[in-house]
């Protein structure tokens, strides 16, 4: 478990020195009582949050099951947290994701999809990025007639500082092959955003 979360990967010794600066560096005393053990929690933090880092969409999405359906199979509201690479701070929110089968009739687990979520989301990233990422390991690995994924998701970096605008929602998406025609993916797209 703790390989495939990518924490064997990630240099906690590192994180935990950068850290103890880090308290240094804004005037704090990383040896007062509550602060002692801080630089290696967060390190045992960061090894979760960047554990896609080390990580292969091929592993998860390797599970396919022929059943011969053909139409769109859609997971809607899957959950995430992810790291704003600009500001180390999170974004996040909800992902849907959508694929047509190929002509083999290929599917793969639901959760996987939502593991695919996950393994995008774990890395320091842009909301553009993640959502490209996730249609295209789906194109990848299910050579499906087409793609949707939209991600909505509210970032921490124009929540609490900045800008200061929370609840300010950021809408992205990325859709490949044939749901990219227009009635399909009119179909999709008002499939995702009805609140059933
Ligand atoms: N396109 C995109 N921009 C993002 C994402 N996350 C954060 N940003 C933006 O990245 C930009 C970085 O801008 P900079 O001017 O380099 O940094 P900054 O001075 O901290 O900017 P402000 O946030 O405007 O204070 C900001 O406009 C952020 O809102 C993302 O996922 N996608
Ligand atoms: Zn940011």
């Amino acid at each position: 478990m703790a390989e495939r979360d990518g924490v064997t990967a990630v240099d906690q010794p590192r994180i935990e020195a950068a850290v103890r600066e880090i308290l240094l560096a804004i005037g704090e005393n990383p040896d007062r009582d509550g602060l002692q053990e801080t630089p290696a929690r967060v390190a045992r933090a960061y090894a979760e949050f960047f554990s896609g880092l080390h990580e292969d969409a091929a592993d998860i999405l390797s599970t396919t099951f022929d059943i011969g359906h053909s139409e769109l199979v859609l997971v809607k509201d899957i959950p995430f947290y992810s790291t704003c690479e600009h500001h180390l701070v999170p974004f996040h929110g909800v992902a849907h994701v959508g694929y047509i089968p190929g002509d083999e009739g290929k599917v793969t687990g639901l959760s996987k999809l939502a593991r695919t979520v996950d393994l995008f989301a774990r890395r320091p990233q842009v909301q553009e990025r993640l959502t490209t990422q996730v249609a295209e390991a789906l194109v990848d690995h299910l050579n499906p007639l087409g793609v949707i994924v939209v991600v909505e998701a509210e970032h921490m970096c124009m929540s609490m500082r900045g800008v200061k605008k929370p609840g300010a929602k950021t809408v992205t998406s990325a859709v490949r092959g044939a749901l990219r025609d227009g009635a399909t993916r009119a179909e999709a797209m008002s499939l995702i955003m009805s609140k059933h």
